[in-house]
């Protein structure tokens, strides 16, 4: 694992003289898919990588233990055993990083990975997810129930409501205690990008969040209207990039929420590297929160072996 961002003092100054040029980044948004295209076998070394950088995930209110015990098998055992002894016998330790469920999933899900050699993390979703509109204390139990019952990484939201009303020192404070609260657990910050309002206000919760000691910024529950989009993420890869250079710490990012396809994957596997470069090319530092990806990559690499697509009986998922 990475070092872990200890987090630094607010620096005000620095976040409320922050503005974002929303033209200047649409553009380099719409360059980054058309600069870069990767193919062959190329393709599927990269999709490779995306599955060890997923976070497979399901936040069903009708989740239960038997579905998210099924959603574990996938994340020890992504590819079916002929697709992946085709890819290369090294393929046979491919995991995802991690599973992320709700708090009261966390022991199953716990279980499940203890059983495959906790090859992949147990992360929940805390602290009043996806709206964060509860009060603090009850949100920051969330989080304690959930690293008691397991969980090695928890998935905080953000009360975006601090955020839109310029509230930073109270945001910051809050983040603190998420990330007290989380002790050796790692935490991801959810923006919930799209709920605020504007790219300037993103790139100034994204500061706070690593200031608080975010070990990732995250963008999305996956339940808003707008959730990770490649522009809001250029903004959050700058916002770390200009971080580190001033802390010298790194943070992680995890684009989350309607990524659904291998192209989709490819497209934010280049973001990362065009802006942030290798060193953030894997799971300590970068994760794509997606409760269906698999199913296409898996899709896409059985076409890469067999030169054909599945059918759907032939790829079923858990
Ligand atoms: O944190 C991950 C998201 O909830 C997943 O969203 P998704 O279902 O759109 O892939």
């Amino acid at each position: 694992m990475a070092e872990r961002n200890p987090g630094c003092d607010l620096d005000l100054a620095w976040v409320e003289n922050s503005y974002i040029n929303l033209p200047s980044v649409q553009r380099r948004a719409a360059t980054l898919t058309s600069s870069r295209t990767v193919k062959k076998q190329w393709q599927a070394a990269w999709l490779l990588r995306a599955i060890t950088c997923t976070d497979l995930t399901t936040l069903g209110g009708d989740d239960t233990d038997g579905n998210v015990v099924r959603l574990c098998g996938k994340a020890a055992q992504p590819l079916r055993h002929d697709i992946s002894a085709s890819l290369g016998d090294w393929t046979k330790e491919l995991t995802v990083a991690a599973v992320c469920v709700y708090p009261s999933r966390v022991p199953a899900a716990v279980a499940a990975a203890r059983k495959a050699d906790n090859k992949y993390g147990v992360a929940a979703v805390a602290t009043g997810f996806p709206s964060g509109q509860y009060p603090l204390s009850t949100r920051l139990e969330e989080i304690k129930f959930a690293v008691a019952s397991g969980a090695t990484e928890i998935d905080v939201v953000i009360n975006r409501t601090l955020a839109l009303l310029n509230k930073w020192e109270e945001l910051y404070a809050e983040v603190q205690a998420m990330r007290e609260a989380c002790g050796d657990a790692h935490m991801k910050v959810i923006l919930g990008v799209g709920e605020l309002g504007s790219l300037t206000t993103v790139y100034r919760a994204s500061l706070v969040s690593m200031m608080a000691g975010a070990d990732f910024i995250k963008t999305s529950t996956g339940k808003e209207g707008v959730n990770a989009t490649l522009p809001i993420g250029l903004v959050m890869c700058r916002a770390i990039r200009n971080y580190h250079e001033r802390t010298g710490f790194r943070v992680g990012f995890k684009p989350a929420g309607g990524i659904r396809t291998a192209k989709d994957s490819l497209a934010w596997l280049v973001l990362i590297k065009e802006e942030l470069g290798n060193e953030w090319l894997n799971r300590d530092l970068f994760r794509l929160g997606a409760s269906s990806l698999l199913t296409d990559i898996e899709r896409q690499l059985f076409h890469h072996v067999t030169g054909r697509y599945a059918a759907a009986h032939e790829l079923p998922m858990p």
